[in-house]
């Protein structure tokens, strides 16, 4: 649905140039919520702002739903953005004009004539649970809600793709996980594709299905989450399950040990410590639910070297987990 290509984009300024987006290849699937993980500075914004072209980048393309939007002019764009919905960490609301006022406008200016306009404003407001509130002005409203407005406008020309600006940013943890929630329900509702930025790893792990991390203006890692966790030393997965604890157990072989899906919420460890009784000591670890699976991530000790227990980690491996050094 979102596919780019070597897209570069550097400001300059008197000061000197500064390289926000560096070469990044990235391919969103119809469906897909996305995460591009990064923190301050590191170039998630301009990123996002090339994807709808409110910035031109200096080299590579973009095409969201087969239309290259870097081919295209500045007169030909303005139909092609009606395509990409966008929310802001600060909601950007008219404040003069209503719940329903703000809905409105954003089908105002994609044309959508007069006669149909309340009907669509009314559809827009249940669908993010606002009916209640559709005279109520900004000023009025909890921070959940002006964003549940900034969603309903987002979505209102009927977009296949919502881009996400920090969305929660602004947000208490119980407000935002109610905004995550909405998101995951449009996507599932609407087949909205979803790419989003955030500096939350809470973010990527409630909601999305693919995950970059993003650093001086690069992906330095990304792909979907259930391979991320797999990949050796991947920042992702250790940030997703930090294993506080010792690598190194002295008379004990320390591992780390993976596992998603079906598998996450199997009785292994105990099937492990049965069939070739041993005491596997649980060091760290947790399992959880993901976006889009459940997983599982320990650190375990199992007495003995590395020799001894051989069989044991061949059969979680034949059981479909990642065992891998302490990383
Ligand atoms: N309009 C601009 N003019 C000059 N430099 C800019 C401009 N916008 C961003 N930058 C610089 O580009 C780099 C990437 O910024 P960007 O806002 O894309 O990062 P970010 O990861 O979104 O960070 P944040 O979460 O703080 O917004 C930074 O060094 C920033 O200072």
């Amino acid at each position: 649905m979102i596919e780019i290509s070597g897209l570069r984009k550097t400001y300059r300024s008197r000061r000197g140039s500064v390289v926000a987006v560096d070469g990044v290849d990235l391919a969103v699937g119809e469906g897909d919520v996305y995460g591009v993980l990064g923190r301050s500075g590191a170039g998630k914004s301009t990123l996002l702002r090339c994807v709808n072209m409110l910035e031109r980048p200096d080299a590579g393309t973009v095409t969201v739903d087969g239309l290259e939007l870097t081919g295209l002019r500045t007169r030909e764009l303005r139909p092609a953005r009606h395509r990409i919905g966008m929310i802001h960490q600060h909601f950007a609301l008219l404040s003069s004009r209503t719940v329903a006022g703000n809905v409105a406008f954003a089908l105002e200016v994609t044309g959508v004539p007069r006669a149909e306009r309340k009907s669509r404003v009314a559809e827009l407001l249940d669908l993010v649970g606002l009916t209640e509130r559709a005279d109520a002005y900004p000023a009025q409203l909890s921070g959940g809600q002006k964003q549940r407005v900034g969603i309903a406008r987002a979505i209102a020309a009927r977009p296949k793709v919502l881009l996400s600006d920090e969305a929660t940013s602004a947000l208490d943890p119980e407000t935002t996980d109610s905004i995550l929630r909405l998101l995951l329900d449009l996507n599932r509702r609407l087949g909205l594709t979803i790419l989003l930025i955030t500096h939350e790893m809470a973010v990527v792990k409630r909601i999305c299905t693919s995950a970059a991390i993003m650093r001086d203006g690069r992906f330095a890692e990304s792909g979907p989450v259930t391979e991320l966790l797999q990949q050796p030393g991947s920042e992702l997965a250790r940030g997703l399950f930090p294993l506080e604890a010792p690598a190194e157990v002295p008379g004990a072989t320390v591992v780390d040990v993976t596992v998603s899906g079906e598998e996450a919420d199997a009785p292994l460890l105990a099937e492990l410590a049965r069939r070739f009784d041993i005491d596997v000591r649980i060091l760290a670890g947790s399992v959880e639910t993901l976006a889009a699976t459940r997983a599982g991530r320990w650190r375990l000790a199992l007495p003995g070297d590395a020799d001894d227990n051989r069989e044991a980690l061949d059969y979680l491996r034949k059981r479909g987990a990642r065992v891998g050094e302490p990383a």
